[in-house]
């Protein structure tokens, strides 16, 4: 029988608090092994975890948690503490319908003090809790982990703002952990990091020269420090980091994989009153060499075998929308010069990698900044260079005053590369572009696009691009049916449906992908089924004509119903006094949680199947009759 492990007897931090230090580097090992086989098992962020193993440890060891509360910046790195925080078992689950999110959740576990998924909030929440224990009259620390790439994001610098100035509520209790691994998911972009990368050579490289154990011997960020050291040689490093002079007290640069460092830091952190600010050094993939030497590949692989680590597969890839994305920018920026394409810190996830090598001067990742990405496409788009920003639907939520007041107002030509329209499968409602039409279709002068397939996709994109307006187009992660994209720049009509299936009794309305599954419904229900392709400006002749030909209209999209296109055809038929039964299909008003994609459309009635039942409940069966075609 196998000696049981340590951390097979950790049901919560308190039993980690019994451990000696050697004890705790064992557990470290072991937690990092279980890690490994648990991720590659499940699939979700496996990098970003490796790296925490010793900080978690650490933290856990030293602060009374769940008293005192850790906040854990965009949350993909809090599986360790998942795993220390009494769900071990739970983690077979992760990601899956029905199991434990990837992200913190304050349902999840009391551990959990605060939800995150998007990137850049831990200070401000932190900052919230810090002075409501003062407030309360209790006393606890609460504690914001970051990494470096969510520190780019602009939030965490207002917090930074706040938090460390003495207004009449007096200082907070609080410590800011800056979790530096020189990585974004992709590599980290932009002054802060050169700034990261010259307090290491003039505060850690020194140290970290003569201390040879150091593991930052071997990390990228050594050979940075290395070499920033020699170019500050001769220039006056300034004694206070920005850190010190925001107001915190700034410790650091530590060595975040050495526990005999961490834990008396945090032990003299813990006793300190007022704004704190600890500097950790960790290496992305730690303790998995694969990891280590391809952290980005790794960032969030699915299931893999961690003796092989991540092949590539043999059979043939279906090509996804964000790949069409990436060919159609290329292909668009060869033909005009115009193009320049953006992305907040999402290369990889949206497809730019090609295009970033091919057109490098007019490539910009500006790093975790949706807010300034859009007012940077902006102004760039005043002086009419054609700016392409391609974002995850749900990251354009944080800009959206960018959007209208910066853009629309000024009815700025800039495109939107929609990406993750409609649920995400395993990241889950953080993660969900479920509100896009929504949001979007209320802005004037803003034109919103679904397109249907990949090859529509493709002409959607170059339809936005040759507008003088802002146009958004929306696609889903990963692929379509398989529409293979044309090879040319060419338009659809702009404004322009699409009839797909004459049927008779009810017309399906379809926006987007989920035209498929309406076009097999549409065949068990002979119904007639449209691709309207445009959410905004929508086909109102197209609208008025199917409602005067049948009994009762069905719209359908992958987004939210409240507000969404199902609504624009509900005020399309108002405004022209026509009365005719409506079924908006779509995402409830509810989060939908993380699963895997098609499950979690089935279970909201988006599949074929749940699409032909709401019709038959909605209208009955057998249909009436069609009729008669509008003279
Ligand atoms: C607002 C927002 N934009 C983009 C993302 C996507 N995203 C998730 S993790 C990540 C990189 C974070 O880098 P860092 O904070 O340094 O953590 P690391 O991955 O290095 O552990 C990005 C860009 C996000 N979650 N939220
Ligand atoms: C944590 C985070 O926000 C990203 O890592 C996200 O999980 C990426 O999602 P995709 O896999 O869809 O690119
Ligand atoms: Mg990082």
């Amino acid at each position: 029988m196998s000696k049981p492990t340590l951390l097979e007897n950790i049901h919560g931090p308190e039993d980690l608090r019994k451990l000696s230090r050697p004890q705790l580097k064992q557990l470290a090992d072991e937690l990092r092994q279980f890690l490994l086989q648990s991720v590659s098992r499940t699939g979700g962020h496996l990098s970003s975890n490796l790296g925490t193993v010793e900080l978690t440890i650490a933290l856990h060891a030293v602060f009374n948690t769940p008293q005192d509360r850790l906040v854990w910046d965009v949350g993909h790195q809090s599986y360790p503490h998942k795993i220390l925080t009494g769900r071990r078992e739970a983690m077979a689950t992760l990601k899956q319908l029905g199991g434990i999110s990837g992200f913190p959740r304050r349902s999840e576990s009391e551990y959990d003090t605060f939800g995150t998924g998007h990137s850049s909030t831990s200070i401000s929440a932190a900052l919230g809790m810090a002075h409501a224990a003062r407030l309360k009259g209790e006393s606890r620390k609460a504690v914001a982990i970051i990494g470096d790439g969510a520190l780019t994001g602009g939030m965490a610098f207002e917090a930074l703002n706040h938090g460390g100035f003495q207004g009449g509520a007096g200082l907070p209790d609080m410590l800011v952990i800056l979790n530096d691994n020189d990585m974004s998911i992709s590599p980290p972009v932009g002054a802060l990091n050169r700034y990261l990368a010259r307090l290491m050579s003039g505060r850690f490289y020194s140290v970290a020269r003569e201390g040879a154990k150091s593991v930052l011997k071997n990390t990228p960020l050594y050979g940075l420090a290395k070499r920033f050291e020699e170019h500050t040689k001769g220039m006056v490093v300034p004694d206070a980091t920005i850190f010190e002079e925001f107001g915190f007290n700034y410790v650091g640069p530590i060595d975040g994989h050495d526990l005999d460092a961490l834990i008396p830091t945090l032990e003299n952190l813990r006793q300190a009153k007022g704004p704190q600010f600890l500097h950790v050094v960790t290496r992305k993939g730690c303790g998995y060499s694969p990891a280590e030497e391809d952290p980005i590949k790794y960032h969030g692989p699915g299931k893999f075998d961690p003796s092989i680590g991540l092949v590539k597969s043999t059979a043939p890839a279906a090509q996804t929308f964000t790949q069409v994305f990436g060919q159609w920018l290329c292909d668009m920026a060869a033909a005009d010069e115009r193009l320049v394409g953006i992305t907040p810190a999402m290369r990889e996830g949206s497809g730019m990698v090609e295009f970033e090598r091919r057109f490098p001067t007019r490539y910009h990742d500006v790093g975790i900044a949706e807010q300034h990405a859009v007012t940077f496409a902006a102004g760039l788009a005043c002086e009419g260079i054609k700016p392409v920003v391609a974002i995850y639907s749900t990251f354009l939520q944080r800009a959206y005053d960018q959007l209208i007041h910066d853009v629309a107002l000024q009815n700025l030509p800039v495109v939107f590369a929609l990406d993750r329209a409609g649920l995400v499968g395993a990241d889950g409602a953080t993660h969900a572009g479920a509100y896009d039409i929504a949001f979007l279709r209320c802005i004037p002068n803003m034109s919103v696009l679904t397109p249907a397939d990949e090859a529509e996709c493709r002409r959607a994109l170059t339809t936005a691009y040759r507008q003088e307006h802002p146009v958004a187009v929306r696609y889903p992660r990963g692929a379509g049916v398989g529409t293979v994209p044309a090879a040319e720049l060419d338009e659809l009509p702009w404004g322009k449906g699409e009839i797909r299936r004459e049927g008779r009794g009810v017309a399906i309305l379809a926006f987007g992908t989920l035209l498929y599954p309406a076009l097999q419904a549409g065949d068990k229900l002979d119904a007639t089924v449209a691709n309207m392709r445009f959410a905004k400006p929508l086909d109102k002749a197209l609208v008025l004509d199917l409602a005067q030909r049948h009994e009762g209209l069905v719209t359908i999209e992958e987004g939210c119903i409240a507000g969404g296109a199902g609504s624009a055809v509900m005020e399309a038929l108002a405004e022209a006094g026509v009365t005719v039964p409506v079924l908006q299909m779509g995402l409830p008003d509810e989060f939908i949680e993380h699963g895997d994609h098609g499950k979690l459309l089935a279970l909201c009635g988006l599949d074929a199947a749940g699409i032909e039942a709401a019709v038959r409940r909605r209208f009955g069966a057998p249909l009436a009759l069609v009729k008669p075609a509008a003279a």
